[in-house]
């Protein structure tokens, strides 16, 4: 082993964000996936903002309606108010029609947002063994993995793309426009006094910030475990009722639902100061207005020379240009809340992004045709193919090889393993509970890797077909068809097993289970593990391997939950059918139809025999 396998695992969960540079390089590695093409998630956003820049331009020119209002009624002008009436009716339908199309191109953007980073997420989680790595071994990984590509990518593309994008772009453009529109009448004194102003903002939203991202990604954190912990209520639901189990969780349910909501008050308190500054601030920038006009009209004396209602017309005017320019600004400032919430969101998703990518330059479960495998080398990846197999090869080859538990490279369960598995073979595999006898099946399904000596994979994992200890049924209202053909989709070849189902079905007495599902072919909406035993589920479970054929089967104590008539059925049917076999259970009964056995001890120690002479 290199050293690199021995290094303690980096624990990430405990991970705290907060608004700095990690931020902004999470922001890079989220937008270069909603973005990492040119296709309609740019359109869209190109879409938004331009609507935006033409809102912004209409916005000009209705700011000048109110003092051309108080011109033509302080003057009795008839025409003149008239004019402006007209003119005002068509801004407004303009500008409300641009806000409407605003809205809907921004949502537009959001769903495309989404869609580039959910399809990306998932193919990510489902690479390289990334969804099994952070689920079941990585103790280096990240919390609620579902939670990220579910909940998570939902609030950075709502809050990104309707919130933020809209005013993001375009904000500068007419922070420009209206500067130098406040510079004109008011001098660089009103310029001054405006961004003075901004930047009083600016700075104590930066304190305000950094506890509000690492108080989010908190609350998010505790709302995946909450709504974990009521999955898993429902899919073990007829568990609990057998146990009386409902004061435990009940008492469970609200710790878990407590720790939530103490990081939400946490939250809750940070936003108090913000939210205050928000507010405060965009009522001073509404006085702030006036105060800029005392420049030209008091100061500088600019307008000395005006008529009454000309002043009055210019003071309206000059009124909504300072008003706008502080608005501009100070609506950088209201976004920083949004902004700063989607700090410790927004890194989350990054992390996952990280973690997959690490994981598929691991390259765990990478390699699926046949291989050599050699984990005194350096290179510890599986993609170490020294040589790749012919059709006669063996289709295991231990050589002094040692396994452990994979977060833990110090706790070997066997060692020193010298053993050779080939086609024909039939091995049950046995020994005291925890020993290592589905860690065994694990390294030959090689979801994990073998931490020393050398191992010759001489099988394509597509030849390899497994029966877990507890079966596996896919959810989403599947036919009991899919089910009997699950992992090939019906999709992709609906005459899977048409020839042989009917016969599975007779020869493993699941007749009640097809009447059950109404037939083959209906989509059913129960919970297959609540509905049926698990001596059902594991029969229909097993009725894959006839289905598929694979040149392998490997039975985690698969027929632990059936009679030993069905047994001894199960195991002709593969015999009938010359699938090899390597089987893990306790049953006496199954030394009848293996020719091998291996006694793993739960100490690293293993015996290998042959069983022919044990047979009844
Ligand atoms: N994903 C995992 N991460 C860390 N340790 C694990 C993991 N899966 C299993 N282990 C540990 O590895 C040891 C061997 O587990 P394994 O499932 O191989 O036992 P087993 O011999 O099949 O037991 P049983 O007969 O009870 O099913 C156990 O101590 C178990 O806790």
């Amino acid at each position: 082993m290199t050293s690199k396998t021995n290094e303690p695992p980096k624990k990430r969960f405990n991970k705290d964000y907060s608004f700095g540079w990690a931020y902004f390089k999470s922001i890079h590695v989220v937008f270069s996936i909603i973005f990492g093409q040119a296709d309609l998630a740019l359109l869209f956003a190109i879409i938004t903002i331009a609507l935006v820049g033409l809102s912004e331009y209409i916005t000009n020119h209705i700011g000048t309606i109110s003092g051309d209002m108080y011109l033509a009624l302080m003057t009795k002008d008839h025409h003149k108010f008239w004019q402006t009436m007209w003119k005002a009716a068509y801004m407004y339908l303009a500008k409300c029609g641009t806000l409407g199309l605003i809205t809907f191109a921004s949502w537009l953007a959001y769903i495309q947002f989404r869609q580039n980073l959910v399809k990306a997420l998932q193919n990510k989680y489902f690479a390289h063994l990334t969804y099994y790595k952070l689920n079941c071994i990585d103790s280096e990984g990240i919390d609620n993995p579902d939670q990220r590509i579910t909940q998570d990518v939902e609030k950075v593309c709502n809050d990104f793309g309707i919130q933020i994008l809209p005013y993001l772009f375009c904000g500068p453009f007419v922070v420009a426009y209206y500067t130098w529109d406040t510079w004109r009448t008011a001098g660089a004194g009103g310029v001054g006094m405006s961004y003075v102003f901004f930047l009083i903002g600016v700075f104590v939203n930066f304190f305000l910030m950094k506890p509000l991202a690492k108080w989010t990604a908190r609350v998010e954190k505790q709302e995946g475990n909450f709504r974990y912990k009521h999955m898993s209520i429902r899919d073990n639901a007829e568990s609990l009722a057998l146990y009386r189990a409902e004061p435990f969780e009940n008492t469970e349910c609200h710790r878990i639902f407590n720790v939530l909501i103490r990081k939400q008050f946490g939250l809750t308190m940070w936003m108090l100061p913000t939210s205050f500054w928000q507010q405060y601030f965009d009522y001073f920038g509404g006085l702030m207005s006036y105060a800029i006009q005392f420049i030209p009209i008091i100061i500088l004396g600019t307008y000395d020379n005006k008529s009454g209602p000309d002043l009055a017309s210019i003071i309206s005017k000059n009124a909504f240009v300072y008003i706008y320019l502080i608005n501009s600004l100070t609506r950088y400032t209201d976004l920083a809340i949004s902004v700063g919430q989607l700090a410790g969101v927004m890194q989350r998703l990054s992390d996952f992004i990280i973690c997959a990518d690490e994981a598929a330059r691991r390259g765990l479960g990478e390699q699926n045709g046949a291989f050599e495998y050699d984990a005194c080398s350096p290179d510890l990846s599986p993609s170490a193919i020294i040589q790749v197999k012919g059709e006669q090869a063996d289709f295991y080859r231990f050589e002094n090889v040692s396994y452990g538990v994979p977060n833990n490279p110090s706790r070997i369960l066997v060692g020193n393993l010298n053993l050779t598995i080939s086609n024909g073979t039939r091995l049950l595999v046995t020994g005291p509970s925890g020993c290592g006898k589905s860690s065994f099946i694990r390294v030959l399904s090689r979801i994990w890797n073998v931490n020393t000596g050398r191992a010759t994979f001489g099988v394509d994992l597509e030849k390899v077909m497994i029966v877990p200890q507890r079966a596996y049924m896919p959810t989403g209202a599947l036919t009991l068809r899919q089910q009997f053909t699950f992992p090939k989709h019906l999709e992709d070849d609906n005459d899977i097993g048409r020839d042989i189902i009917d016969n599975l079905i007779q020869r493993l007495d699941l007749e009640s289970v097809v009447k059950q599902c109404n037939g083959l072919d209906t989509p059913v909406d129960f919970e297959w593990h609540e509905r049926f035993t698990p001596g059902e589920l594991q029969r229909i479970s097993f009725g894959r391997v006839i289905i598929h054929q694979p040149e392998l089967a490997l039975l985690d104590e698969a027929t632990n939950n059936v009679s030993e008539s069905l047994e001894a059925t199960m195991y002709k049917m593969l015999q009938d059918l010359k699938i090899s076999y390597v089987s893990v259970g306790h049953r006496t009964t199954l030394l009848h139809y293996h020719d091998y056995s291996l006694r793993l001890d739960g100490r690293g120690g293993y015996e290998a025999t042959e069983v022919a002479s044990e047979k009844l």
